[in-house]
């Protein structure tokens, strides 16, 4: 099966190549202008797809990085530059993709409509300058010289599906990489990509320093079929409607980048055919991404999500009780000192010199009536609220910093709301959480000690309940000093709680791993935790060995009226 799997990109191409010879040879020669195009916007498409479908930020400025790309082939074509074309659109890509840091610069701190303000922006001022300064060689009619083997339009054709298929090979392993699985992560979860110990920032710039080289590829290729590049090609106003197209189509599948390039060349095209204004296609893209918009999806995963449909079943867990025995677990001393916590919402108090202490190799349940602050105690000590007072410390020594600063140095946590990107798989997933090499034999047993689908499976075919446990086993892959744990339970059936509690008590044993666990389900919390701290108006009302505690009065009363379970 991984065999077939690893195999299956390489033929794929291989076919794509082979198609692309016999289209060189078979299509008459107006096609083979037309598929070249295609192929530049297929391309283009491909990088929109890595920064808007993968990453999940708006890029309107796709165009300006094909200019850059075309600048560059033809500012080294008419110095004569050596190396000759293949080298020009290489260094042209490179170019591109510098600029398309500095682009991503802005993405680090803007979010939705000002992130598209900002690179429409820039589209619009680029195409200005370009109007202005004309493409190097142009005013002296220097045509980009193609390859020797490549020079008439047919090979030129070839040349250009071979630039595809790398270019989708490089994006299909991307993508399956730890880059591809931060884009996904980025783009459901700013908070959960930082929690995995991942940097957010990387992940954004990655994304739009490959989306650029692409798009400056794209640019280059398009300036060797031209010859001549001229700024009517690189406008603001195309680079909207191919971020329309990559949004409708769902670029981020690199058959559906495909399909949005045959699309952009093949709408105008017929419009043409039936005597209308090819700018018509601009309304119909424009028509089709307000559908795309208002419907949240795109073409790509309707269609995928149709046939996962047909072949299957959601995937839940399979959490049986009885079937694991308890280890015994002997808490040492603490490994997660918290002192003086305190946190300010404004004139909210969250958390008032809260002092908590997780014991090396044990289990602490933190429990509190509904707005206690038991969420934002995980927060600060996670290093989410940056304004929090107090001291944290792991192993002894001060914990502060990023929350990815915080998770690198083994403390990790999970999250009340599911922040499981859906657009990877079990196994992409776990391997980006853990951040560690982890082998599939270790992946599989500790997916099946918790009941979990199997690796392969897409996580958008997982119940959010069993997701939640997915975030769970990621972070105890990580092998962390200490995983901080909020309410994991939430979204599984009562039935499978005392299933998941005989897991979780032998969690420490069995990874090495001590635990915070934050749980209204107090039948849970007996079974699991061997000290207790309650948290009542953000302040500590009561810690210590579990029994004690949940037998306190003052626990009692303040649990009155919040649940029948005590
Ligand atoms: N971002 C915020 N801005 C303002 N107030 C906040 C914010 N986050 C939390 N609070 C307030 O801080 C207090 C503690 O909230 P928190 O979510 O930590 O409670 P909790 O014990 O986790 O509750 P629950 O059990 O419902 O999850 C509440 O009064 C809440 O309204």
């Amino acid at each position: 099966m991984r065999l077939v799997d690893r195999s299956l990109p390489f033929a794929v191409a291989v076919v794509a190549i082979a198609a692309g010879y016999a289209l060189s040879i078979g299509l008459d020669g107006y096609f083979v202008y037309l598929g070249m195009s295609a192929i530049v916007a297929g391309i283009s498409l491909l990088g929109l797809g890595v920064v808007t479908g993968s990453a999940g930020m708006i890029s309107l400025c796709q165009l300006t990085f094909g200019a850059v790309g075309a600048w560059v082939v033809s500012a080294l074509n008419a110095a004569e530059a050596p190396g000759g074309f293949l080298v020009w659109l290489l260094l042209g890509g490179i170019a591109a993709g510098l600029v398309g840091v500095l682009v991503g610069l802005p993405a680090l701190r803007l979010r939705g409509i000002n992130l598209a303000v900002v690179t429409l922006g820039l589209a619009a001022a680029a195409d200005l300058t370009l109007v202005q300064l004309q493409f190097p060689g142009v005013a002296d009619g220097l045509s980009v010289e193609r390859p020797d083997a490549f020079t008439d339009d047919r090979s030129y054709f070839l040349l250009a599906v071979v630039v595809l298929v790398l270019c989708c090979l490089a994006v299909h392993y991307l993508r399956r990489g730890r880059w591809g699985s931060g884009w996904q992560a980025v783009a459901f979860s700013e908070r959960g990509t930082a929690a995995a110990g991942a940097s957010v920032r990387t992940s954004k710039l990655t994304a739009f320093a490959v989306s650029a080289t692409l798009g400056g590829i794209s640019g280059g290729l398009l300036t060797g079929q031209v010859g001549l590049a001229f700024p009517a090609s690189f406008t603001a106003i195309q680079s909207l409607a191919l971020y329309v197209l990559a949004i409708m189509s769902g670029a981020h599948l690199i058959d559906m980048a495909v399909l949005g390039a045959v699309l952009w060349v093949g709408v105008p095209e017929l419009l043409k055919r039936w005597g209308v204004p090819q700018d018509w296609g601009f309304v119909v893209f424009g028509l089709l991404g307000i559908q795309a918009l208002t419907s949240g999806g795109n073409l790509g995963t309707a269609v995928r999500q149709l046939w996962y449909r047909r072949s299957r079943e959601p995937a839940t867990l399979a959490l049986a009780a009885g079937t694991t025995s308890a280890e015994p677990v002997t808490p040492g001393a603490p490994v997660l000192v918290v002192r003086g916590l305190s946190v300010r919402f404004g004139e909210v108090v969250a958390l008032s010199s809260v002092d908590i202490e997780v014991p090396e190799h044990g289990v602490l349940g933190v429990i509190g009536p509904n707005g206690a602050g038991k969420s934002t105690l995980v927060d600060a000590i996670t290093g989410f609220l940056p304004n929090a007072e107090g001291r944290v410390e792991l192993d002894g020594r001060p914990l502060t910093g990023s929350p990815a600063k915080r998770a690198r140095s083994g403390l990790r946590r999970t999250f009340q709301q599911d922040r499981v990107p859906p657009g990877l798989t079990v196994e992409a997933y776990l391997r980006f959480v853990a951040r560690r090499r982890v082998s599939t034999a270790e992946i599989a047993e500790a997916l099946d000690f918790f009941g979990c689908p199997a690796a392969r499976i897409p996580l958008s075919q997982v119940d959010v309940g069993a997701r939640r446990l997915v975030e769970v086993v990621g972070h105890l892959l990580a092998r962390p000093r200490v995983l901080l744990l909020d309410e994991p339970a939430a979204g599984l059936p009562h039935s499978e709680h005392v299933a998941f509690g005989e897991r979780l008590r032998q969690v420490p044993a069995r990874f090495g791993v001590s635990v915070l666990l934050i749980e209204h389900d107090l039948d849970l919390v007996r079974s699991v935790c061997d000290t207790v701290t309650v948290l009542d108006f953000g302040r500590v009302l009561a810690a210590g060995p579990q029994a004690g505690v949940l037998a306190d009065p003052a626990v009692l009363k303040a649990y009155m009226g919040e649940t029948e379970l005590l």
